[in-house]
């Protein structure tokens, strides 16, 4: 796919609807790796050739060695990323990057220390953020600047689609300088992001069915393509919850019976004069396991401190249905719906 249109695709796999990942190249020879393209972050990691084997989850990933590179160029910087989970800790380097067929050159961190929970359970190797330059740890211009300053792009946008079908492929598209109409219909529909640095838009309200329920006086939501789910405040989530007939499993999942999913509510999120509205099948997980069903609620509890939260995380089960177009040009976010 040459980017000579001023637009540059890549294909993204769709790992249970709850990982979508696509190809880059890092060095020269290319090394690839499979990385996450995370609105809510802002730098490039992946796992390090000087990761100690005794951490699991660099043993089973691939990872950067930059003494097979001969475009390498030391730095050598400390980093570090608190994930909720745990810390993701490493050195900084700077090679060429492959996004998309686009070459750039990048700072990035090597990952020396990766917590086996949650990334031994990551079929991505790395993530590559897309967020703002705010938001970038240590102040490293993100990949999608050093794209945009190149004058390669049509348009200062990038566009996601998710699958939700994990049989089709690709399990979604990564659209570098506009979108690709073959995964929407219908017109987008625009809101501006709430400040300069964030994927973050003003909500207007949550409703289940007809009655809004959260969110009345307006609160913020984050449109975060590197989230599974979509998140809200666990006050708000257990009202939710209770609403839908929901019970909450030991490890604070939430599920149905699936002979009830057919009835259960939609959940609309009020964006910028659009009601974005999901129905069972977009927030139900359906797996069969050892010949019996379980219906898993695709919405999870979590507090954000203030001065960022409380916020609602809007991530890929929302993205699966309405397709996304992060526009850097005018700092704004439309959806449309998704094919
Ligand atoms: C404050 C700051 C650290 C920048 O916040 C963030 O980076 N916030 C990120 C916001 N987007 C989701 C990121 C996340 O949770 N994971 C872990 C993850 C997500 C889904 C599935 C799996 Cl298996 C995993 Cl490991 C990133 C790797 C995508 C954190």
């Amino acid at each position: 796919p040459s980017p000579t249109n001023g637009t540059a695709p890549t294909p993204l796999i769709n790992y249970l609807d709850t990982q979508y990942f696509g190809e880059i190249s890092i060095g020269s020879p290319a090394q690839m790796f499979n990385v996450v393209f995370d609105t809510g972050s802002a730098n490039l990691w992946v796992p390090s050739h000087s990761c100690s084997p005794l951490y699991t989850a660099c043993f089973t990933h691939n990872r950067y060695d930059a003494s097979k590179s001969h475009t390498h160029i030391y730095n050598g910087t400390g980093f570090s990323i608190q994930y909720a989970s745990g810390n993701v800790r490493g050195f900084l380097s700077e090679d060429v990057v492959i996004v998309g067929g686009i070459p750039v050159v990048q700072v990035f961190a090597e990952a020396t220390a990766l917590p086996a929970i949650p990334f031994i359970f990551a079929k991505f190797d790395g993530v590559l953020g897309m967020g703002y330059p705010d938001a970038a740890i240590d102040g490293i211009t993100p990949v999608f600047d050093r794209i945009m300053s190149q004058h390669v792009l049509k348009e200062n946008v990038f566009s996601v689609y998710y699958s939700r079908d994990p049989t089709h492929i690709p399990g979604g598209e990564l659209v570098l300088g506009g979108t690709d109409p073959n995964y929407y219909t219908g017109s987008f529909h625009y809101m501006n992001t709430k400040e300069e640095g964030k994927w973050e838009v003003i909500m207007k309200g949550v409703s289940v069915g007809a009655d809004m329920l959260f969110c009345m006086d307006g609160c913020s939501a984050v449109i975060d393509t590197g989230s599974s789910y979509i998140t809200g405040p666990a006050s708000s989530i257990s009202i939710l919850m209770k609403t839908i007939g929901a019970i909450e499993l030991a490890e604070g999942g939430y599920t149905v019976s699936c002979n009830l999913v057919k009835l259960l509510p939609t959940v609309a999120f009020h964006l910028g004069g659009q009601e974005y509205s999901l129905t069972d099948e977009d927030y139900i997980l359906w797996q069969s396991e050892f010949g019996e069903d379980i219906c898993t609620v695709t919405f999870k509890a979590l507090d954000v401190p203030p001065p960022t939260g409380p916020i609602w995380i809007l991530g890929a089960n929302f993205i699966a249905r309405y397709y996304t177009e992060f526009d850097r040009g005018n700092n704004r976010i439309g959806f449309a719906r998704a094919v």
